[in-house]
């Protein structure tokens, strides 16, 4: 009845002579896939679960299923009370540490409490520091993949290692000083007067509902423009500033940028052989076209401001065209250019994703609002109508409603730190070689109810006078800790202050019905960025 094939005997003998070379290729893809899996329970660390073959326990973030956010704090949960853990990012393994007392913190801390005065808190002699203070000699770089060959902007600061970084933080340093920032007033003042005439304007002649992720971008682009650089971008109200387009592109996943970060913990020497480039080209042109002809024209007209451009020539002149140094010990103008973009980069994105969670936790807490504003408005009828950085200083609520912003919205969801040096970890046997990555999961630990009651609720009082000493020690990171901390967290907290204080006093924000609750956030970014938040806002009689 039925036709049964007759194999042709010839096909047969070819399909079984493919059949072997078959099997051995699957087998070493196979292999190839699982071959560094076996690290953790080499040195005897517990995975929180089995690694899949090429994915690691990255699977759903490298497939846009989760924001790896979401796929730490599983990991995080799944590790239970062990103080850290072993996981793989495709093929790389990366500690996971949990552990307060690993992360760092020293034995004395200081805190500056409501009324100005400095207070000391004595933490318990047992309680020392590791990874990121005082073992921080064998932890000293980030251990992110830079690929400075082919993407020279990635020779900043952020991505340099031992002493070119040390060399660099030392320069940019004094940048950030309290007394650099009173010569941003004026700068600063200028942003957030445009802000709120773009604010009225559109509240006025287009809506009174804003997405104000974009609008506190473009803010931020302006001011970092203009403190940092002393130019005035205006992308507030220019659509088409070239600024804002080319700042957004660095943030905004696509999927050139995912396949690249799936490469870099799979085969990272593949994107060196290939020469692929982080960034578009039209993005590294610009940017590097836009500081060096900063920096040239500051050259020409030997125009004096005290800001960022300022340290960075300063730097010039040590690092690059300074005859002494050995060849060795010298940076070249395309460093300079280089940490004049990473100040711009990091500088905007992070400020203004943090105003915006500010001002949408500020909507749904109304209570929160209101208290903030009256704080805002005595401090302000007693400086006669002005703020400037000095008078931020007294406005310990906002400081509080700040800091709980960050502790639930951390910019940078994870700190990153390779071992430099072997290192045994404290209380074990286990010894991590030079080039094991460490992953300090920030925002699983930010949620941790162990450490925060109601982890979800947005509490500023957590980060009272009288609260703040029962936080545990380790377990607030927004900005890092230890010599490699935020370089700019003095500079971001005047420029958020500055800018929420004029926002709130002159206006009140209200969900309305495009607000997204809870925030739903962009997959792939490597920084915590809301998809949208929309919020109604309404004029007050001020
Ligand atoms: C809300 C605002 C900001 C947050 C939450 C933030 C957060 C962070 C974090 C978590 C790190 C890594 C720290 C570590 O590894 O220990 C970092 C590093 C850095 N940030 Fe920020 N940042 C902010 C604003 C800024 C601003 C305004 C600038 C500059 C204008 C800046 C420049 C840098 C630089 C250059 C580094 C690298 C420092 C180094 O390796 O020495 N950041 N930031």
């Amino acid at each position: 009845m039925f036709a049964v094939p007759e194999h042709h005997p010839s096909l047969l003998a070819g399909a079984l002579l493919l059949l072997p070379p078959l099997l051995l290729l699957l087998l070493l893809l196979y292999l190839y896939a699982t071959w560094t899996h076996g690290h953790w329970s080499a040195l005897g660390v517990p995975c929180p679960s089995p690694p899949v073959p090429l994915f690691g326990h990255a699977m759903p973030s490298m497939l846009g299923r989760m924001h790896f956010m979401d796929v730490l704090h599983d990991l995080y949960r799944a590790l239970g009370d062990r103080r850290f853990g072993g996981i793989y990012t495709m093929r790389t393994p990366q500690l996971l540490v949990k552990d307060p007392e690993l992360i760092g913190e020293c034995g004395v801390t200081m805190t500056i409490t409501a009324n100005g005065r400095p207070r000391l808190l004595v933490l318990p002699v047992f309680f020392r520091c590791h990874i990121l203070i005082k073992d921080f000699n064998n932890f000293t770089d980030r251990g992110l993949y830079a690929g400075t060959h082919t993407n020279p902007l990635n020779n900043n600061i952020f991505f340099t290692r031992g002493e070119r970084w040390k060399t660099m933080r030392q320069k940019l340093s004094p940048t950030f000083t309290a007394n650099k920032l009173k010569y941003m007033n004026e700068q600063v003042k200028e942003c957030t007067d445009s802000l709120l005439s773009t604010i009225g304007r559109t509240v006025r002649e287009v809506a009174d509902r804003i997405e104000i992720r974009d609008m506190m971008a473009k803010y931020s682009t302006d001011v970092i423009g203009s403190c940092a650089f002393g130019l005035k971008l205006d992308a507030i109200n220019d659509p088409d500033s070239e600024f804002r387009k080319h700042g957004k592109t660095v943030f905004q996943p696509s999927l050139r940028s995912k396949i690249r970060v799936a490469v870099i913990f799979m085969q990272p020497s593949l994107l060196g052989i290939f020469r692929v480039h982080h960034y578009s080209h039209r993005t590294i042109t610009f940017f590097r076209d836009a500081f060096r002809q900063t920096i040239e024209h500051r050259q020409r007209t030997n125009e004096d401001r005290k800001d960022f451009v300022h340290h960075l020539m300063k730097a010039r002149e040590d690092l690059v065209l300074n005859p002494d140094l050995k060849p060795e010990e010298k940076f070249t103008e395309m460093d300079i250019v280089a940490n004049a973009y990473i100040l711009f980069i990091a500088g905007f994105e992070t400020v203004s994703t943090s105003m915006s969670f500010c001002m949408y936790e500020l909507a749904l807490r109304k209570d929160v609002q209101d208290k903030v504003r009256k704080e805002i408005m005595e401090v302000k009828a007693k400086h006669n109508g002005e703020m400037n950085s000095e008078c931020l200083n007294e406005l310990p609520y906002m400081g509080m409603v700040i800091k709980e912003t960050l502790r639930k919205y951390p910019p940078l969801v994870t700190l990153n730190r390779v071992v430099t040096k072997p290192y045994v970890l404290p209380g074990t046997a286990v010894k991590l070689k030079t080039g094991t990555k460490i992953v300090i999961p920030v925002h699983a630990i930010h949620y941790d109810p162990k450490y925060y009651a109601d982890p979800e609720a947005f509490e500023p009082d957590r980060f009272s006078d009288e609260n703040v000493h029962n936080l545990h020690p380790n377990t607030y990171m927004p900005f890092g800790d230890g010599p490699r901390f935020c370089i700019g967290k003095r500079f971001a907290e005047f420029e958020m202050k500055m800018a929420l204080s004029e926002v709130l006093i002159n206006y009140e924000v209200t969900p309305c019905e495009k607000t997204q609750i809870p925030i739903k956030y962009v997959i792939g970014s490597f920084v915590n960025i809301p998809e949208s938040i929309w919020l109604k806002f309404k004029k007050l009689d001020t």
